[in-house]
């Protein structure tokens, strides 16, 4: 478990100037969790990411690590934190000059591995990421989701409990960013590599991670499950954020010209497949029509609305839309 207590960090500009860019952040990330963490650019994620592995360290605080507490390591410890941790970049870090294999090896001999190790494993990573047969290309022959493969398959090398992950997806088209957060998702479910990605995406998130802490201005304002923080955004700024994401609002067309009752069905949670629309017309002598619809799934939960017209008389739909309250999140009447 990664524990980070009160943790600010201060950077000093050549003009003398503070800039603090985290600010007191408590947090707990668990063991084998994929957590995200989610904000505007000038947030401070990458700064917070990086006091993980010390690449950044922390004006004040402390940071815990299976319970040891990391924030003062130097020399040959810092080095352990740092072999245990790998790290995955926006823009890849990769060395043009070598092969992707040698890309691999130089993470590895740098951790100490012998030549014979080096052998077994690089392959071994190299088919774990799907690029067994790109073991001679250089990088520059790559695509960027190629590219993020190798960075990936150097980040566990050598065989980290922790994996970074700075904008892992940011360089890469909406399929590619698919089928990284994919590989990311096998590799912690086979590898249980506690795995924290930073990002300015929620959909990274939602399509990724267990848990997410959300960062505005160098504080976390909210944390929490993904399904939780998507269902019922507490902070004003998570709100925003998940509303820009979920896109929940009402086409505007449904709001012009109306004469019919129109309502507005809300689902948080285990209730989409459950047949409530089919039962409620079966039990109710309402003619009802579905005029819009958007459910996903996040943590493999629905989220989504339904507006509904319901036609019949006043206490056939009265009854109906009570039936209705007792089997979804929320129904609201909407009123021109
Ligand atoms: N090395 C540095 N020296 C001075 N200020 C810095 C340094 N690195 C970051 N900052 C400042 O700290 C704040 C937080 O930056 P940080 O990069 O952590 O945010 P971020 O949320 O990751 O944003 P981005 O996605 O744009 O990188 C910003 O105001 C940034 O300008």
């Amino acid at each position: 478990m990664i524990r980070f207590e009160n943790i600010s960090v201060k950077y000093t500009l050549k003009s003398k100037q503070e800039v603090e860019a985290v600010r007191g952040v408590t947090l707990e990330i668990g063991e084998g969790e994929i957590f995200g963490i989610v904000g505007t650019s000038g947030a401070g994620k990458s700064t917070l990411l990086r006091t993980i592995n010390l690449l950044q360290r922390p004006t004040d605080g402390r940071i815990l690590i299976g319970g040891n507490d990391i924030t003062h390591l130097r020399g040959e410890s810092l080095r352990q934190l740092r072999l245990t941790t790998g790290m995955i970049f926006q823009h890849f870090n990769l060395i043009h000059n070598k092969t992707v294999f040698d890309n691999i090896a130089f993470a590895m001999r740098s951790a100490g591995k012998s030549k014979s190790e080096i052998e077994r494993r690089v392959p071994e990573v190299l088919e774990l990421v799907g690029l067994l047969d790109k073991a001679k290309s250089y990088p520059s022959n790559l695509s960027g989701g190629q590219k993020q493969r190798v960075g990936i398959a150097r980040s566990i090398a050598n065989d980290p409990q922790i994996l970074l992950c700075d904008e892992p997806t940011s360089a890469l088209d909406m399929e590619t960013t698919q089928s990284i957060l994919d590989l990311l998702k096998e590799i912690n479910n086979r590898l249980k590599i506690t795995t924290v990605i930073i990002s300015h995406e929620m959909d990274v998130i939602k399509k990724i991670c267990d848990k997410v802490a959300v960062m505005s201005k160098g504080e976390v304002v909210e944390t929490g499950d993904v399904f939780r923080i998507f269902a019922v955004p507490e902070h004003p700024f998570t709100k925003q954020l998940v509303n820009s994401t979920l896109d929940l609002e009402l086409p505007r067309k449904l709001n012009e010209n109306r004469t019919k009752r129109l309502f507005k069905l809300v689902y948080r949670g285990e209730r989409a497949e459950e047949p409530v629309i089919s039962e409620t017309v079966r039990k109710f002598p309402v003619d009802m029509n579905i005029l819009h619809g958007k459910i996903e799934y996040i943590a493999e939960q629905p989220i989504g609305v339904l507006i509904l017209n319901l036609e019949g008389a006043k206490e056939s739909v009265d009854s109906a839309v009570s039936y209705l309250k007792t089997r979804v999140a929320e129904v609201e009447e909407l009123h021109a």
